[in-house]
């Protein structure tokens, strides 16, 4: 893979940092050229991937004539002569009208042979096992491959999985589907994390491992495992080289303290680094960086910075693995409504709650804290040296 290291040595405050939006770039070429292979996976799996096939109908729909009413199935002119009934799954029996007959029939029941048209309970009488109405040609029967034929294309490779299109899937006969769905297991690093009960006395809970799986889920990825590791630089060496996923997230230990071990861990295993530093405030100490068709993603401990470089790095980068709109995008650039300060080298992104024609920062957004972020919908990118007027908005989670 050919993609230059850092070329954003010159913005200034942290040497070799890359401008936010050079590092967004930069996440969405690396993804694009890594991709993601087609799998077949069961259609419980497949949620949030893409279609990395078209989409056909292994049978016509409906796959048999089906009555679409509760009430009476009947063949030519009326009255008709009830001769049986029909409920749903029920065997047919050999059941098959003549002219001038009716069965009683359920929604979604076979409509035996002969069937001409449905005539609903509500506008039926009945009396001594004779059926009368007003039945109109046609009306009531679902006809079978009226809505898809037996291998017609109904949707086309790249289409996203949504639940309708499982539903779909199913409908159509199939048990798994072929989807470009790129799998990421998360590292967690910290010997100070709990992962339950109650934070203090130097123990912080964890934030991140329960922030993350919702942000792999919007990007259209799938999250194997949050694995939480200590500061050891041999488990987390392991830890990477074991993970077995496309895209590898580790989460605090990407700073430059004694525990941060991700970018010599990442310098003994010979990885290409692709972004170290981000030139924005919070979340400057991110890594993008890749080996042997393994993408890693460092993000800082900071829960507030984590989530900025997650839109930052993650969500563009799995998104361009599997071709699909990055889902940050999307909202029409705004004003700010209250003072903000921009700083001369950093991009700030600052939570904010978005009205009609404004976004009005909600505070409570420093590193550490996700309470802004939890009240915001989206972070507005306020760029280095920025001195009032319209800026842009990353949509929230
Ligand atoms: N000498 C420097 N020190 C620091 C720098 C720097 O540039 N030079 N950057 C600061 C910034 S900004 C950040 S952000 C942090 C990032 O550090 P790490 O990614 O190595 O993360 P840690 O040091 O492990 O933790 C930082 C902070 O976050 C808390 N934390 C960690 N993981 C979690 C988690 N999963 N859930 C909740 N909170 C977490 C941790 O307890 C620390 O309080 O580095 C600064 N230092
Ligand atoms: O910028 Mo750090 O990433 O402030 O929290």
């Amino acid at each position: 893979m050919d993609i230059p290291v850092a070329d954003g040595a010159a913005c200034g405050g942290h040497g070799g940092a890359v401008p936010w939006a050079r590092a967004r770039e930069r996440a969405r070429e690396l993804g694009a050229r890594s991709g993601t292979p087609a799998r077949d996976l069961p259609l419980g799996r497949a949620l949030g991937g893409v279609l990395a096939d078209d989409l056909r109908a292994l049978v016509g729909l409906p796959a048999f004539d089906a009555s679409a009413m509760d009430g009476f199935a009947v063949a030519g002119e009326g009255p008709w002569r009830l001769v049986g009934a029909q409920l749903a799954g029920a065997p047919v029996a050999g059941l098959s009208l003549g002219r001038g007959e009716a069965v009683e029939i359920a929604t979604g029941a076979r409509a035996p042979k002969g069937t001409e048209s449905v005539l609903p309970y509500e506008h039926a009488e009945v009396e001594d096992g004779w059926v009368r109405g007003e039945a109109l040609p046609g009306r009531h029967v679902r006809w079978s491959g009226e809505e898809s034929a037996p291998g017609e294309r109904v949707l086309e490779a790249g289409t996203e999985v949504t639940p309708a299109v499982l539903g779909l899937a199913a409908s159509l006969g199939h048990d798994g589907l072929g989807v470009r769905l790129p799998t990421v297991s998360v590292l967690v690093t910290g010997d100070e994390l709990a992962t339950n009960g109650l934070p203090g006395d130097g123990v912080v809970r964890d934030a991140i491992g329960p922030l993350l799986p919702g942000v792999v889920a919007w990007a259209g990825a799938h999250l194997d495992r949050v694995r939480m590791l200590g500061d050891g630089f041999g488990d987390l060496g392991e830890a990477l080289t074991t993970a077995g996923t496309d895209v590898v997230v580790v989460c605090g230990s990407s700073s430059k303290g004694p525990a941060d071990h991700l970018r010599g861990v990442l310098r003994e295993l010979d990885a290409e680094v692709v972004v170290d530093g981000v030139a924005c405030r919070p979340g400057h100490p991110q890594l993008l960086a890749h080996r042997d068709g393994t993408v890693f993603v460092g993000l800082p401990g900071n829960p507030n910075a984590a989530l900025v470089a997650s839109l930052t790095l993650l969500v563009p980068l799995l998104c361009a693995m599997s071709g699909r709109p990055d889902p940050t995008a999307g909202l029409a650039r705004t004003t700010l409504g209250a003072d903000v300060r921009s700083r001369p080298d950093d991009t700030r992104l600052v939570a904010v709650r978005v009205g009609e024609g404004y976004a009005e920062p909600v505070g409570h957004d420093r590193p550490g804290s996700l309470r802004g972020a939890a009240l915001a919908d989206a972070y507005a990118v306020v760029p280095p040296g920025w001195a009032g007027g319209e800026v842009d908005l990353l949509r929230l989670p």
